[in-house]
């Protein structure tokens, strides 16, 4: 929490990452930010000391991956990182992709993969955990190839949260928290890349057998339970 304040600073005094802030998520910047990592960050040595244990969560927008992210990093202690909110974080942080982040966000596309890459290596290697939630990513080929390159692992376990596209703009709408990314043509958008360059990755999963797709469909307790059941016979993780 102390972080996440802290990085909300540079609002106060610079007016141009105010107004991509303003911009990027109206009036609910902190409500916004409670879906972003939730383990407290502080500089550690773990990840020299133990090897990642790294989960992807994938699923189209609104599929409730931020939503269920929450509760597994709660329930077993996972680190959770939110690509979306990272991005986010950077147009906060008067970053020189600020504009660019924001513009590619309102128009449902991907940001290059170098700069999304980079943000989480770095929260990754500031965290004394070992265990991350990578909520978002890799949303193209493109994603998963910087980060096998750039970090240098693969994921132990990749999530994906299967939801009908009815549903998903259903969810999207009523979600309320001023996302500038949260409007029908937005979505439409969103949906289309989720289609073209996010089911890809989810493939490439499926063939390589990391990927436990989830019925997205029910009440947030009841995909929990099927969400527990992976979880729970991964061994290493205890
Ligand atoms: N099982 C559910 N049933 C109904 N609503 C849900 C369910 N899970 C999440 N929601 C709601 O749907 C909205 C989208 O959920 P969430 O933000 O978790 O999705 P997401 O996959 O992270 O989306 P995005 O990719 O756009 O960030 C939120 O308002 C959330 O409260
Ligand atoms: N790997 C990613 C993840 C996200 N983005 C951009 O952020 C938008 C919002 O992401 P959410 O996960 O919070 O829905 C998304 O539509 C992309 O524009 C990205 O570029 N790369
Ligand atoms: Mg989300």
């Amino acid at each position: 929490m102390w972080k996440r304040m802290a990085s909300l600073s540079p609002l106060v005094s610079s007016s141009k990452s105010t107004l991509l802030n303003q911009a990027a998520y109206g009036f609910n910047i902190r409500k916004s930010l409670s879906t972003g990592i939730s383990t407290p960050v502080k500089h550690g040595t773990m990840l020299k000391e133990k090897t990642p244990f790294i989960t992807f969560v994938l699923g189209g927008p609104g599929s409730g991956k931020g939503t269920q992210c929450i509760k597994i990093a709660q329930t077993f202690g996972f680190t959770h990182l939110s690509a979306g909110d990272l991005l986010r974080r950077e147009i906060l942080s008067n970053s020189e992709y600020g504009t660019m982040i924001l513009d590619t966000i309102k128009e449902g596309r991907i940001v290059p993969s170098e700069v999304t890459v980079k943000l989480i290596k770095k929260t990754i290697e500031s965290s004394d955990n070992y265990k991350f939630l990578i909520d978002g990513f890799p949303r193209s080929e493109e994603n998963r190839i910087a980060f096998e390159h750039i970090i240098g692992v693969e994921p132990n376990v990749v999530l994906f949260f299967d939801c009908p596209e009815e549903e998903m703009v259903k969810r999207v709408l009523n979600r309320n928290e001023g996302r500038v990314d949260d409007n029908i043509d937005t979505i439409k958008k969103r949906l289309k890349v989720f289609s073209s360059l996010n089911l890809p990755v989810v493939n490439y999963y499926s063939k390589r057998g990391k990927l436990h797709t989830i019925n997205a469909v029910g009440t947030v307790d009841e995909i929990f339970e099927q969400v527990r059941a992976v979880f729970s016979v991964c061994e290493a993780m205890k």
